[in-house]
């Protein structure tokens, strides 16, 4: 399977259909975040996910132990192949998010957000933490494997020593952007064979593949980055 996960961020899930039936399957997944979540709803989901594509349902929750629990439970009953958290909702409530998604082999992969790609060191200042993203990355990254969740959300530019302290870890990288292009709103960025260099497992993208006039070959000029 592709490292290769493609952000549908549409604001009309017809235009998400569209862009889906120009994509190869078999050579990337899907991540369905907040705007074509709030727009398609579970439907939508559920119709990716029974036209055989892995989705990663990218919603990021954070909220009361709970809250957040009962929201990972609902969106493993959708069949989604990978969810997420943030772990700046802390120990008890990532606990109880682990606990929700269950032990069984269908279950699906949870996931935790340490700090955004679109943040640095700025950002996290102005939040009231100080120092350079890594060392929160770090914090965060520790929270959520002693949690036991499969892995984290991260820059490729902390995948190097995630991947040193967690071998087993699984590392989801946004921010991904090909050589020599726009990095947008993101702030920590890499390319694709960087990310892999550095040991990222997934290589999540929007825009350069979803923007792009042929999708299908922009994803085919990501791939031939990694050759
Ligand atoms: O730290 C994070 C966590 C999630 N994202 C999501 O990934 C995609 C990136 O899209 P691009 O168009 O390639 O920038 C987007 O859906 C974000 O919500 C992230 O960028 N950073």
């Amino acid at each position: 399977m592709s490292r290769f996960i493609i952000a549908l961020d549409f604001p009309d899930p017809d235009a998400a259909r569209r862009l889906v039936a120009r994509l190869p399957a078999g050579r990337c997944r899907l991540k369905v975040g907040k705007e074509l979540f709030v727009r398609g709803g579970p439907g939508l989901v559920r119709e990716l996910v029974d036209g055989g594509w892995d989705v990663f349902l990218d919603l990021k929750f954070h909220d009361i132990p709970n809250t957040v629990a009962g929201a990972c439970r609902a969106a493993a009953d959708l069949g989604v192949w990978m969810v997420n958290v943030h772990a700046l909702g802390g120990s008890r409530m990532l606990a109880a998010a682990r606990e929700a998604i269950g032990e069984g082999a269908e279950r699906p992969l949870l996931t935790a957000v340490t700090v955004l790609t679109s943040h640095d060191e700025a950002t996290l200042a102005e939040l009231g933490l100080a120092g350079p993203p890594a060392a929160a990355v770090d914090r965060l990254a520790g929270l959520a494997m002693a949690a036991g969740l499969d892995g984290m959300v991260c820059s490729a530019q902390e995948a190097r020593r995630l991947r040193a302290a967690y071998p087993r870890g699984r590392l989801v990288t946004p921010g991904i952007r090909p050589a020599g292009s726009s990095a947008d709103d993101q702030r920590r960025v890499m390319t694709p064979a960087a990310a892999l260099a550095a040991g990222a497992d997934d290589l999540v993208v929007g825009r350069p593949v979803t923007a792009a006039a042929d999708p299908a070959a922009a994803l085919a000029a990501l791939e031939a980055e990694l050759a």
